[in-house]
């Protein structure tokens, strides 16, 4: 994030180099850091694996992950070729101790040659039974202790709830200093939820109205189109409240209702961000009653395809409770925002893929215009569209060309695509290279996960404890369970969407 840092030697132990995730996003990710020269002269990346690979086996099958799902597309031989030399794969079991002296040797056998001592990256992308085994080894193999060189990354989730949290916690703090953990949130990574920082403190224009003075609501909309696909098992142990609530939507709420900090320091960002989960209103069980809605897809059809319900996926229970949509209304107790309505939401199958902040202004004081000239009305609202498209937007009214004096909302638009020529960076690239910079702004910290769990523990332990709720209650490509709509709607509002481009829907 920050420019002027230039990152030193780097290796990448990455515990599941075999993995799904490996694959898909972190090999891409550190490819087009390559092409874009943004990674140091001196790197080595090793997959780690039960798998029996061989160096050349394994660069094959990541060559193919890139020519998949790259944002560069398909590979230039050369370019492959170059990148592929700083890779080597190392047949590894987590538990086995032995392992671990093979990876000191080849971080020594770096250092031996390269211009200055490497920073190492660990980065865990095994699923979480695994995190405290590895922590435990590096530790025991002196992998861990160079506070200055050494860094660990830890893939999501991280807890299945505020006690599980709080113990992983404990055992990585054991081990490392709280400077080496890098607690991945792949929102944070995202252009558009960067740009949040840039957008308020940046420009003079926001924040005087950005407060209960002005602002009437704010509702963060984070809705996929997809279902579980090939995740039932995880998803049915975890949720959209955990899944998605708990870490991204709360990450981005933070960012929407922090205090200016003082410096763009990691740290300061850090504590203004924990400042808002820590002033965010406790749920009782009458709000959970009343501010609280949960949802399960049930089949359907998605562009003339049938699709199943969720309790048909692959690898769930077929009488799972497991809710696939959650929407929430939040408070914030304190003087930028008492009686502030935050309205989050997200789902599966949902239909529309989008993600939006929407921010909407209270009315004008005295309206001098007659009611039919204002017959579609519309308050003023700032909508940050995250993806799929990447834009700003200021709602204002305006007068229509005409000899009457008619009224109509209009839309102020600044949109990534119409404004920059160059490629957005994927959230794991930013992501990726912070880490090998040392910057931790974009990671959360241990207390702020634990605050993000705590908010959430009531809720979920009320759901858990009421299974006779009757899912499924809402159908593939709908907009999820009505009774979200209503927890918006008594309040006079309505949930914000976006129109489908049309370019998109052809892309379906
Ligand atoms: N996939 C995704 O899109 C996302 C994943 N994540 C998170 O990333 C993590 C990894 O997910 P994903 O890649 O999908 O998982 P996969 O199941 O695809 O990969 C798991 C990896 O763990 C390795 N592994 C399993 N057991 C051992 C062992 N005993 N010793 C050494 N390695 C072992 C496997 O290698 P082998 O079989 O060769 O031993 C494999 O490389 C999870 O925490 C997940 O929640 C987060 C966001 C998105
Ligand atoms: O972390 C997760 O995020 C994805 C959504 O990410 P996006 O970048 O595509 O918006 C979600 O599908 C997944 O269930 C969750 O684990």
């Amino acid at each position: 994030m920050k420019a002027h840092i230039k990152p030193k030697p780097t290796v990448f132990m990455i515990f599941g180099g075999t993995g799904d995730l490996a694959e898909r996003k972190l090999i891409p990710a550190l490819y087009n850091l390559f092409l874009a020269e943004y990674m140091p002269k001196e790197f080595k990346i090793v997959g780690l694996g039960r798998t029996a690979y061989q160096d050349d086996s394994f660069r094959e099958v990541l060559l193919e992950g890139v020519n998949k799902h790259s944002r560069s597309g398909k590979a230039e031989k050369d370019k492959w070729a170059e990148f592929a030399e700083h890779i080597s794969y190392l047949k590894a079991d987590v538990h086995n101790e032995k392992d671990y002296e093979k990876m000191e040797k080849i971080i020594e056998t770096c250092d031996a040659s390269w211009s200055e001592p490497s920073v190492i990256i660990h980065y865990l992308a095994v699923t979480p039974q695994f995190f405290p085994i590895i922590a435990k080894n590096l530790a025991k193999m002196k992998l861990a202790n160079d506070i200055n060189r050494t860094r660990i990354v830890v893939e999501k989730p991280f807890g299945h709830d505020l006690e599980s949290a709080k113990e992983l916690n404990h055992l990585l703090k054991n081990i490392f200093h709280e400077s080496q953990i890098y607690r991945i949130d792949h929102y944070l990574g995202k252009e558009t939820v960067q740009n949040m920082l840039a957008f308020r403190f940046a420009n003079a224009l926001f924040e005087p109205i950005w407060n209960r003075n002005y602002i009437e609501h704010v509702q963060i909309s984070v809705t996929e189109d997809i279902g579980v696909e090939d995740r039932g098992g995880y998803y049915n142990t975890s949720g959209a409240l955990r899944d998605m609530v708990q870490n991204h939507i709360l990450q981005v709420l933070c960012l929407v209702a922090m205090e200016p900090p003082v410096n763009f320091d990691a740290e300061e960002i850090r504590n203004r961000k924990v400042d808002v989960l820590r002033a965010m209103r406790k749920f009782g069980s009458e709000e959970i009653r009343h501010n609280t809605v949960r949802g399960q897809y049930s089949e359907g059809w998605v562009e003339g395809e049938k699709v199943v319900g969720y309790r048909e996926e692959k690898d769930v229970d077929p009488d799972s409770n497991t809710e696939t949509f959650a929407a929430l209304k939040f408070f914030i107790d304190n003087w930028r925002w008492q009686n502030v309505p935050f309205y989050v939401r997200t789902g599966k199958r949902i239909h529309q893929k989008s993600s939006i902040i929407s921010i909407q202004f209270k009315d004008v004081p005295h309206l001098i215009f007659p009611s039919k000239s204002t017959e579609s009305w519309q308050q003023n609202r700032l909508i940050i569209s995250i993806q799929p498209e990447m834009s700003i937007r200021l709602q204002v009214q305006a007068k229509r060309p005409g000899l009457d004096m008619i009224l109509n909302p209009v839309d102020m638009v600044f949109n990534y695509d119409g404004t920059y020529s160059t490629d957005t960076p994927e959230a794991y690239e930013t992501l990726l290279l912070d880490a090998m910079k040392g910057d931790q702004t974009l990671f959360m910290r241990g207390d702020q996960v634990e605050t993000a769990w705590e908010l959430l523990m009531p809720v979920l332990e009320s759901w858990e404890s009421k299974k006779s709720i009757s899912f499924p209650n809402y159908s593939a490509d709908s907009w999820g369970p009505e009774t979200a709509e209503a927890l918006i709607a008594k309040d006079g509002f309505h949930w914000f969407t976006l129109p489908i481009k049309k370019s998109e829907k052809e892309k379906k």
